[in-house]
């Protein structure tokens, strides 16, 4: 995780002078001479302030940004934002201050003002949706960067200006530092970008300022309720991106009663996708996917448009939600724009629609079969077993836990779903943050214990076997430790990811790195096998 003082930002920035963001918030001057002050920059945080920096001091759920105003005026701050609370807290400070009611809001489209809309320059794609964010970006970007194009992507695993990469902190920037990284883009010489939008990101106002030429949905199920209240709640937010303030077109996919639901609520022109099998020609969609087959290596798949237009095609990426998220990806190319010929050819030169995504069914080792993958939701960890389980020769073991802090009704559904699909589930600690985490595997176990009492009544009876081990790293151990050769592990929940929260401190740990760990000491054992049975 990078602070956030690690951000992408434009090494040169022309800026507008203060009036401007006066004039564009509408507001009364409150001191005429001090207006003509030049911003190059603005920042929604103390700590990424520099010289000739607008702050804006937001309100927040633990602190108000008008707490850091005075360290931001003497790191080079030249005013500050904020609203009427913020104002109070400033009465002594010797910059001007301009005072709006929500300047969360304005943040976006100020930002963009004084970085000169570098939005504009760019061919923009953005994803929302509750799984397949990043896969599908890393798509766009995959099928964008074999067509010739210098791309740049923002979302949960790493923040991409051509060559420059960081990891990320947020799926989605805040507005002042995604707004500095589209002009870094722009100095870059960056041509396109795929990004992540997150329901945070659009009911905290983070992507405010941009209009993206095409905006995509995947999916939604239940996943950030502790945020959202409900899926209605989660639902509406997610459809904020399908309006003209957002995005010029879209492209949904209609596999569930939800894709459906955000095409009759979209406010701008929107193509529909649809994924599932069995819809070939006559589809009602204006896009499908058909003949979908495996290769070696891969699942080949032919996306469709009602117009005549195919695209024969591939992913090397495993299970049948990845045929979605490449569809989807190559629908919201073409819908910029592009041509179906120009996309075939490049693909077939770049081998289909396969960039490597860190930590999405990434595969670590073929004996036992060990893949680690970001499934921290119940319908992804159920689609990444249902992905696992035709192509697992022997026993299917999951690993996983449930996060602290967040969306507690998923715990034991999640629980239930690994004892449905999985032969062993060991539930262990996922980022519990500052929650205690023996409570929440104590409430996953819930969930999986009842679900495993329901398999063993059942008819055909098949005993599941339901363990807990914590800390993750010993989890992980034991289970490919105990795993058969032609058996399956999968570690579900952190993918990329490098650190754990636990009790509010942050310990370095890599699922990867302990599964190829665990591999490798299995090495002596496998050896001395082949001895004893050659
Ligand atoms: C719910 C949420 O998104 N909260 C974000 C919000 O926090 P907050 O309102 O509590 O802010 P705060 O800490 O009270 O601070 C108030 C203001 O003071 C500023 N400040 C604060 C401290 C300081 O030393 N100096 C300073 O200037 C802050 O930058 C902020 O502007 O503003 C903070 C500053 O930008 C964010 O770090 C914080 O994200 C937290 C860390 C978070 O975990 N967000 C997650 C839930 C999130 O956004 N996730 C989505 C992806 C979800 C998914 O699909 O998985 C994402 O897009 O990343
Ligand atoms: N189209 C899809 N439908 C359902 N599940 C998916 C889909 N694509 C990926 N997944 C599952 O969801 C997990 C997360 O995938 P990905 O990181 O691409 O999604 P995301 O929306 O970016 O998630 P997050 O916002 O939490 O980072 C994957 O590891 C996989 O298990």
């Amino acid at each position: 995780m990078s602070s956030p003082i690690d951000r992408l930002r434009p090494a040169v920035s022309a800026g507008r002078p203060l009036r401007d963001v006066v004039a564009l918030l509408d507001l009364e001057p409150d001191s005429s001479a001090r207006l003509d002050v030049p911003v190059t920059s603005v920042s929604s945080d103390n700590r990424t302030v520099q010289p000739q920096a607008l702050f804006v001091a937001l309100p927040g759920a633990h602190v108000h940004g008008a707490t850091y105003a005075e360290d931001a005026v003497s790191r080079g701050a030249v005013a500050v934002l904020t609203d009427p609370a913020g104002r109070e807290l400033l009465r002594e400070i010797s910059v001007p201050v301009v005072v709006c009611d929500e300047p969360r809001t304005v943040l976006g489209p100020v930002a963009s003002v004084v970085y000169g809309a570098p939005a504009q320059d760019l061919g923009t794609f953005a994803v929302t949706g509750t799984n397949g964010k990043t896969t599908t970006t890393y798509m766009i970007d995959h099928v964008l960067g074999a067509m010739g194009f210098r791309g740049g992507l923002v979302g949960t695993v790493e923040t991409r200006s051509g060559d420059r990469v960081l990891p990320s902190r947020l799926t989605t920037p805040e507005a002042a530092d995604l707004q500095a990284l589209l002009a870094a883009m722009r100095e870059d010489d960056v041509r396109t970008l795929a990004m992540e939008v997150s329901s945070h990101a659009l009911a905290l106002h983070r992507v405010d300022g941009i209009v993206f030429d095409v905006a995509g949905f995947t999916n939604l199920s239940q996943d950030h309720l502790d945020f959202h209240g409900d899926l209605q709640g989660y639902f509406a937010t997610k459809a904020r991106l399908f309006t003209p303030a957002h995005a010029r077109r879209g492209v949904v996919v209609v596999d569930d009663a939800w894709g459906e639901r955000m095409v009759e609520s979209a406010q701008i022109p929107v193509a529909t996708l649809r994924t599932t099998a069995g819809q070939g020609t006559g589809s009602t969609a204006d896009w499908w996917v058909d003949d979908v087959h495996p290769e070696p290596g891969r699942t080949a798949f032919t996306l469709r448009h009602r117009d005549g237009r195919a695209l024969e095609t591939g992913t090397s990426l495993p299970g049948g939600f990845n045929v979605t998220n490449a569809a989807l990806a190559l629908a919201m190319v073409l819908e910029a724009g592009s041509d179906v010929r120009d996309v075939a050819d490049a693909l077939g030169a770049a081998g289909g629609v396969s960039p490597a995504v860190p930590g999405r069914m990434e595969q670590v080792s073929d004996e036992p079969r060990v893949v680690v993958d970001f499934a921290h939701n119940p319908d992804a960890l159920r689609l990444a077993l249902q992905a696992l389980r035709p192509t697992t020769r022997g026993r299917l073991t999951v690993v996983f836990g449930a996060t602290g802090e967040r969306d507690v009704g998923k715990r034991p559904t999640m629980g239930a779903i690994a004892v449905e699909y999985a032969d062993r589930v060991v539930v262990t600690d996922d980022d519990p943050h500052a929650e205690a985490p023996g409570p929440i595997r104590a409430q996953v176990l819930a969930g999986a214990r009842s679900a495993a009492e329901r398999v063993d009544l059942g008819e055909p009876r098949r005993g599941v076997a339901v363990d807990e081990v914590a800390p993750r790293a010993e989890a992980i151990a034991t289970a490919i430790r105990e795993a058969g050769e032609h058996d399956t592990v999968l570690v579900a929940g952190r993918g990329h990811e490098t650190v754990q929260e636990i009790a509010g401190v942050d310990h370095l740990l890599d699922d990867r790195v302990e599964a190829r760990a665990a591999v490798a000491a299995r090495k002596p054992l496998d050896n001395d096998m082949k001895e004893q049975h050659p």
